[in-house]
């Protein structure tokens, strides 16, 4: 269990993080997500108090700085590549294992883990990016931790090593491991996460289960086909539905339940061929939550010989509305 309460990192004029309060459960994935520059990197070196700035983090109760063998307790994968530039990959797990009371058997099985068993007497300078981050997550688990930090661990992953990734990381949750992982892959962070801490301008938007983010910050619509569908808009309309024309004809109906559309259907004498129900994804509850939190706005593209649009104006500072915790 991660216990974070009022976490705060100001950069001369730039308040990073924001008075941050939250928990991270065992038994499951926790994604940590928020815009560019949103302050998650600062909020994760502040738990394990790589930064300075206000508040205090407990790990199963514990100050990180208290924990005597932090390794054994907290596993972290900030960044890819803080290894030793000529050691081999091996060699670099066992002064990290030594210092650290690590068994020599551990270091091998961590390797063979991680798919790096072939590789690991090469040096981590020759390593791709996806490498170097399955490297850094061996690192993490080397002491068999309880609690697991990472920092965009799928950062240049590909495809397979991106779902090596979150099988694993499921996998590690399900042993009852508490994991707090932040990645901008939200249809990754969709599959692999439970629950979500979600920060926008370093100030606290969500903390909770991930269904119920999307259902806070998106509306799920009601998908309706039928050879009748233009005759029934009318009383869709009628009944107080928003209705709009999806693709090959299909009706997106909002703002009413499924049950009531198919009651109104019946009672129209309408025939159709489909009555379902369609959920937004995290992508779009979370452009929903973060849009105005967002720290770096681009000018809309515009097309090759039209005059430039001026950039778009700065987003205020607040975040908009949700579940706030803090
Ligand atoms: N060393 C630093 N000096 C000054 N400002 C900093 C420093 N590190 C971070 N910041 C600022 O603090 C804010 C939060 O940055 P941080 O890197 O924590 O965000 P992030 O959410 O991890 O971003 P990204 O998703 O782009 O990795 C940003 O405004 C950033 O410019």
């Amino acid at each position: 269990m991660i216990t974070a309460k009022g976490l705060y990192k100001r950069y001369r004029k730039t308040v990073a993080v924001d008075q941050l309060s939250f928990d991270v459960r065992p038994g499951v994935v926790t994604g940590f997500l928020g815009p560019n520059g949103s302050g998650k990197s600062t909020t994760m070196r502040l738990m394990l108090g790589l930064d300075h700035g206000g508040g205090e983090t407990l790990f199963d109760g514990e100050k990180f700085t208290d924990i005597r063998r932090p390794m054994n307790k907290v596993g972290a994968l900030l960044e890819a590549k803080p290894f030793h530039p000529t050691r081999s990959a091996r060699n670099h797990l066992r002064m990290l294992a030594s210092a650290n009371g690590v068994g020599e058997k551990r270091i091998d099985e961590v390797m063979e883990l991680v798919g790096l068993g072939t590789v690991k007497r090469k040096k981590p300078k020759g390593y791709s990016l996806g490498m170097a981050q399955r490297l850094g997550l061996a690192q993490a688990l080397l002491g068999d931790p309880k609690i697991l930090l990472l920092d965009e661990p799928t950062n240049g992953l590909d495809p397979h090593g991106i779902h090596w990734m979150r099988d694993m990381l499921k996998h590690l949750a399900s042993e009852g491991r508490t994991i707090f992982v932040s990645s901008h892959l939200l249809s990754e962070m969709q599959l692999m996460a439970d629950e979500l801490v979600v920060i926008g301008r370093g100030n606290m938007i969500f903390n909770g289960d991930v269904d119920q983010f999307v259902r806070d910050f998106t509306q799920s619509t009601v998908i309706v086909r039928s050879p009748g569908a233009d005759g029934f808009v009318p009383a869709l309309e009628g009944a107080g539905a928003e209705v709009a024309k999806g693709k090959d004809g299909e009706l997106v109906i909002s703002g009413m339940e499924i049950g009531a559309v198919g009651h109104l259907a019946f009672t129209e004498n309408v025939e159709l061929s489909e009555l379902s129900t369609r959920s937004a994804s995290l992508e779009e509850a979370f452009m929903s939550a973060t849009g105005s939190s967002e720290e770096f706005i681009a000018a809309e593209p515009v097309a090759a010989g039209a005059p430039a649009a001026p950039a778009a104006p700065s987003a205020p500072a607040t975040p908009s509305g949700g579940t706030e915790n803090a």
